[in-house]
């Protein structure tokens, strides 16, 4: 039962955030976004959900303003629960409900129906945290605030604000607090710079540095991630890292960052002829996101992409190696007694070579639909989960049961054979464990990995590209009249709704060699996006604007890019 003084806070506090007239909010890919002038009763609403979430599951949750590689006037808030991860998909439609209430009265009656069913205790006996995030994004100040009354409107929950950050150190510290261990920023920087040492430290000896690559060029979006990257930078021993577009000048995401790199397939802002050949790297504008590239030709800006599906195949490969050392016998023979069940996560926007690799090497490849909330959820039914969308957003989770095991081993193996091969594999498999961000993907420790990989393997940018070649594709997306029009299946690559587009789309597809294409509305953005794969980029093309076209036909397209 909601105590009265709890239900006059609530009622008075959110009568100083109105709704927008004519808007609908909806809990998205991730969480809500849109114009950040019009954003103050959603974020308000946002600081009243985490509160509900934090008394629900007694621990701390995240609450982060960003709109991630949006446009900078744009906005956004999103909630991180008690693991770190996103929100559970069983509360989106309360938060979709809570940020759609016409008023203060139907707010508080939506809190006190939801509270009773779910158990929360309104009467001002628990105690909540929550741990405040945001970008650098001019309108975070003012919704920030709005977070703060929103999560001051209920009686026990305590506002904790972490600053500027990126959204994945958010997500690290909340889970850092929850399983009591240190949950700074700097500890998050003492961290991944303890275990990127851990893992230049275990180059084995026959590799020699490439010296073609001696440092990488890293563009910061214009955002948050290039000014942590500079922290990050003061404590890192063995990497030679440049940063740029680091936001001293230029816009947040304006021909900048890893979105605009990889949909793009050019370099960003600030890169040129002087970068020809050189290891490059691109966050985006709240660094969960990271892809790698290479300047061609000092005459135009045309880059070789190495996407988050190429970052996912190096770590593959890389893990799969450590784990073939630890199952082996001194004398060659399969030992396997460490089980571990290794999994991979894509989504049908992986490049279908990445996948045809993967595959090939012997892995397990399972699809999810679009969006790391899917993608986590099932990398996190194995020992070790590598997930990555090829935006470049993704990370590598291992089970609690296995770190045990895995840290166990390592033990036995310092004390029987220290400094062996099987001794050094357990060691790099748990400075991973370390170094990734579990919480979620993570550009900045995304980033150290890479490089760490890289001179663990003695592999030049140009070698770890040349995995495979990605076969050519095109994005396109349309804008519709109504894009929940369009219902999708199996992973989003079957049109379900409205009938006969899926036959229409296979039967345009079969056309081309080496064809795939699928539809599905954009959980962040009005629009619906198309993807087309084929055996050129001129089929790609073609295959994508025909199914553009149908799409228009069944749907009513008023503009597109
Ligand atoms: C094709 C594409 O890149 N889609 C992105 C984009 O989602 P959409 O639902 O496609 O708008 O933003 C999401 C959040 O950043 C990200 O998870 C996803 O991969
Ligand atoms: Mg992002």
């Amino acid at each position: 039962m909601a105590s009265e003084k709890q239900r006059s806070l609530l009622l008075e506090s959110a009568s100083r955030f109105p709704i927008p007239p004519g808007v609908r909010f909806s809990y998205g890919t991730a969480g809500f976004r849109s114009d950040g002038l019009i954003l103050g009763s959603t974020v308000f609403r946002a600081g009243v959900l985490a509160a509900l979430r934090s008394i629900k599951t007694g621990q701390a949750i995240g609450l982060m303003i960003t709109a991630s590689h949006n446009p900078i006037f744009d906005n956004g808030v999103k909630i991180a629960d008690p693991d770190g991860g996103m929100m559970t998909q069983k509360w989106e439609p309360f938060a979709d409900a809570l940020a759609n209430a016409p008023d203060s009265q139907h707010l508080l009656d939506l809190v006190v129906q939801f509270a009773e069913r779910e158990n929360i205790p309104l009467s001002g006996t628990q105690s909540a945290e929550i741990l405040l995030g945001r970008d650098t994004r001019p309108t975070g100040e003012p919704l920030l605030e709005a977070a703060k009354q929103g999560i001051n409107s209920i009686i026990g929950a305590v506002a904790v604000d972490m600053g500027i950050l990126t959204t994945p150190q958010l997500h690290w510290m909340v889970r850092s607090r929850n399983k009591g261990s240190k949950a700074s920023e700097f500890d998050y920087y003492a961290q991944l710079s303890k275990s990127f040492r851990c893992l230049i430290d275990l180059i084995p000896e026959n590799i020699v540095k490439n010296e073609g690559d001696p440092k990488v060029l890293v563009d910061g979006a214009n955002g948050v991630g290039g000014e942590k990257l500079e922290e990050l930078k003061k404590m890192l021993k063995g990497l030679d890292i440049e940063v740029r577009n680091s936001g001293k000048k230029g816009v947040l995401n304006d021909g900048v960052g890893a979105d605009y790199v990889q949909k793009e397939k050019v370099a960003p802002l600030g890169f040129g002829s002087d970068d020809v050949g050189l290891r490059c790297a691109s966050l985006d504008g709240d660094a969960d996101r990271l892809v790698y590239f290479r300047v061609l030709s000092a005459s135009n800006n045309i880059i070789d992409l190495i996407d988050g599906d190429k970052i996912l195949s190096l770590f593959a490969v890389f893990i799969k190696e450590q784990l073939g050392i630890l199952c082996r016998k001194e004398n060659g023979d399969v030992l396997n007694s460490l089980p571990a069940r290794l999994g991979i996560v894509q989504t049908a926007y992986a490049n279908g070579a990445s996948t045809d690799y993967l595959k090939q090497i012997g892995l397990e490849v399972v699809f999810t639909p679009t969006g790391v909330k899917y993608l986590h959820k099932k990398a996190a039914e194995y020992d070790i989960g590598i997930y990555f969308e090829a935006n470049g957003h993704g990370t590598i989770i291992f089970s609690e049961e296995f770190l045990s095991l895995l840290d166990a081993r390592c033990n036995e193996l310092s004390v029987s054979s220290a400094g062996s091969e099987h001794h050094k594999a357990a060691l790099r498999l748990l400075a991973i464990s370390q170094l990734i961000n579990q919480a979620v993907g993570d550009a900045l420790s995304g980033l150290l990995l890479v490089e760490a990989v890289l001179s663990n393997m003695g592999w030049s940018t140009e070698r770890w590209s040349q995995l495979y070649v990605d076969l050519p594709s095109r994005q396109l997306k349309v804008k519709v009249a109504d894009r929940n029009a369009v219902v999708t299946a199996n992973a989003e690559t079957q049109v379900v709704k409205p009938p006969g587009l899926q036959k229409l789309i296979d039967a345009e597809t079969a056309k081309y060699p080496r064809g795939r294409c699928f539809i599905r509305p954009s959980g962040t953005e009005d629009i619906i996006r198309v993807y087309a794969e084929a055996s050129t980029q001129e089929a790609a093309d073609h295959l994508a604007h025909s199914v553009m076209q149908l799409v228009d036909q069944f749907l009513g397209s008023t503009d597109s890019q």
